[in-house]
């Protein structure tokens, strides 16, 4: 029905409210544009929809006082080591200089009252979609709740939140990576369970995208840390970590793959904990003598700052950033 014509016989001050714009009378105006097409306008613009395209906005958490619960015992907090809470937050703030530099927003998670320990690994506590942000439901018990300072934020900054786990699902937001405009990729392991995929599979269903899920191996962390894109063209795998149909369907897609060189474990994290800014040119953790080269040998433009104390923590660049917008096609 497009338009109710003929007046009502009565306005609120006679007996009948029929026909009055609020009843879906003549006054009545449709709203006109779907969900999607109101982020930049009545939603913040901020959306991805691919891993390469330029790096527009972040969101992170500069950490504070909550690190020094690696002093007693790292391991109770999933870290790997006691961390120098200075040199920690040094390292926290050039990250955010140097993002601040390249013309990057960067917004900050502002917890109510002290922050839980890994509250700064905001790459875990949500993920971003073609039409909004899916929240992530971590799944360790020291880091529950995270996910509802990062909410906060995002709702501050006006971006529509399309999920919020439900039930026995967790979900972080490093095991989910896009492959192309209308496909995600989630690695089910030890932080993403099935049910996380299930629900997630739904809501981007709503949203016309397809989801597909690899396992992952045994006593690895993150899929972030299986498959970066730093291009249109080009997928950095892990050797012998990323699975087999990861490596397939980037392959299908016109990804050329390659491979790093292996190097002990914490260093090849670390090398493949980067954050693509844009085509072939992403932001790294320094110091890793044999990947940098070997990145630019593959025409990627290396932006590095130190993180080695931060990394004692047991993440890197990739994980403390929340990349809340891109570029999108
Ligand atoms: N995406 C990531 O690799 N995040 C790092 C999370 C480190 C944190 N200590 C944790 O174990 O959850």
């Amino acid at each position: 029905m497009n338009k109710v014509t003929g007046k009502p016989k009565s306005n609120t001050k006679g007996s009948s409210t029929f026909g009055t714009s609020a009843y879906g009378g003549a006054g009545w105006v449709q709203r006109e544009k779907p969900h999607g097409d109101e982020l930049g306008g009545i939603w913040a613009r901020h959306k991805i929809d691919s891993e390469w395209r330029p790096l527009q906005a972040v969101i992170v958490h500069q950490p504070g006082e909550e690190l020094a619960a690696s002093l007693e015992d790292p391991e109770s907090v999933l870290m790997l080591e006691p961390l120098n809470l200075t040199r920690a937050r040094e390292q926290h703030a050039a990250m955010v200089e140097a993002y601040e530099k390249l013309g990057v927003e960067v917004h900050h998670v502002m917890p109510e009252g002290d922050a839980p320990p890994n509250q700064m690994f905001c790459a875990d506590l949500f993920v971003m979609t073609p039409q909004g942000a899916i929240l992530a439901r971590p799944a360790g018990q020291v880091r529950a709740g995270e996910e509802r300072w990062a909410a906060r934020r995002l709702a501050d900054l006006g971006t529509p939140i399309l999920k919020t786990l439900t039930g026995d699902a967790t979900f972080e937001g490093a095991d989910l990576m896009w492959l192309d405009e209308q496909t995600a990729m989630i690695g089910r392991g030890h932080r993403t369970n099935q049910a996380a995929i299930d629900q997630i599979t739904a809501v981007l269903a709503e949203i016309g995208c397809e989801t597909l899920a690899v396992d992952m191996p045994y006593g690895t962390m993150h899929f972030m840390g299986m498959l970066r894109i730093a291009d249109s063209d080009l997928a950095i795998c892990w050797p012998r970590r990323t699975p087999l149909a990861t490596v397939k369907a980037v392959v299908e897609r016109g990804y050329e793959v390659i491979f790093p060189p292996y190097e002990d474990d914490a260093e090849s994290y670390r090398a493949m904990n980067f954050v693509t800014l844009g085509p072939r040119k992403i932001m790294m953790a320094a110091g890793l003598a044999k990947f940098q080269p070997f990145f630019e040998q593959h025409g990627i433009d290396c932006v590095t700052v130190a993180t080695d104390e931060l990394s004692k923590a047991a993440g890197n660049i990739g994980c403390l950033t929340g990349v809340l917008g891109r570029v999108t096609k």
